[in-house]
């Protein structure tokens, strides 16, 4: 993990929203400090952690919101959106009705948020996979309709494609910067089946809705 250090190339914010108790507060920590703690408290308002990420030799600076998915922190939460570059909508996989309700948070996003944000679905508790009630396959499909960046599946609890979501984000931020990037070839790959990414499209924003790409799931 790189030392936290001040300086920066590139800042992006980055939101978690999505229902209460999908694992939002679990990503962030494991994206933090690569640890899994069980017991969580329901977030209250909006946190905020901090880590920079080395892309490319650019030192990119993520500063993530965790907010509260329960309903009665929705006033809050909501005035976060508006400066988020990224939006990271989580759902359960064992749990379908945190699926059924990513529509309902995209709609948020698009009410509040910026018009060029950047939307990415996370599928978290891959680990649960036998009492998985969300197939992948409906993810990318969702994904792609809505024109959102790319479906993952993480786990917080074993640490998988988690760190890996944070930077295919501040990749596709850096590209929408107008930034060359080089392909993923590192240990980052994404588009490796064994991590389940699926990138729907170069630089799927709410602009490019209009313009869906063939998802690859
Ligand atoms: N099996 C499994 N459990 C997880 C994972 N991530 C989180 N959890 C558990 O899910 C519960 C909720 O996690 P949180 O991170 O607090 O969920 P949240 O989405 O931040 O919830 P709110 O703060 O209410 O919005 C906790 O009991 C975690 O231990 C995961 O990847 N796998």
């Amino acid at each position: 993990m790189e030392p936290e250090d001040d300086s920066f190339d590139f800042l992006f914010k980055i939101i978690l929203i999505g229902d209460s108790n999908v694992g939002k507060t679990c990503l962030v920590q494991s994206f933090k400090s690569g640890l899994f703690s069980e017991r969580q408290q329901n977030t209250i308002g909006v946190d905020f952690t901090v880590r920079t990420l080395s892309i490319d030799g650019r030192r990119v600076k993520m500063q993530v919101w965790d907010t509260a998915g329960q309903e009665r922190f929705r006033t809050i939460t909501q005035s976060y959106y508006r400066s988020a570059h990224g939006a990271m909508i989580t759902y359960d996989i064992s749990r379908r009705d945190t699926f059924d309700s990513v529509e309902r948070w995209l709609h948020e996003l698009q009410r509040f948020g910026a018009a060029n944000l950047v939307t990415a679905l996370i599928g978290n508790k891959r680990d649960l996979e036998a009492e998985r009630q969300v197939q992948f396959s409906d993810a990318c499909k969702l994904a792609e309709e809505q024109g959102m960046l790319a479906a993952l599946e993480t786990s917080a609890r074993e640490a998988r494609s988690v760190e890996e979501a944070f930077i295919m984000m501040a990749r596709q931020l850096l590209q929408q910067n107008g930034l060359s990037v080089t392909p993923d070839t590192d240990d980052h790959v994404l588009l490796r089946t064994n991590t389940r990414t699926v990138i729907s499209g170069p630089a799927l924003t709410h602009a490019a809705r209009d313009k869906p790409q063939p998802c690859q799931c």
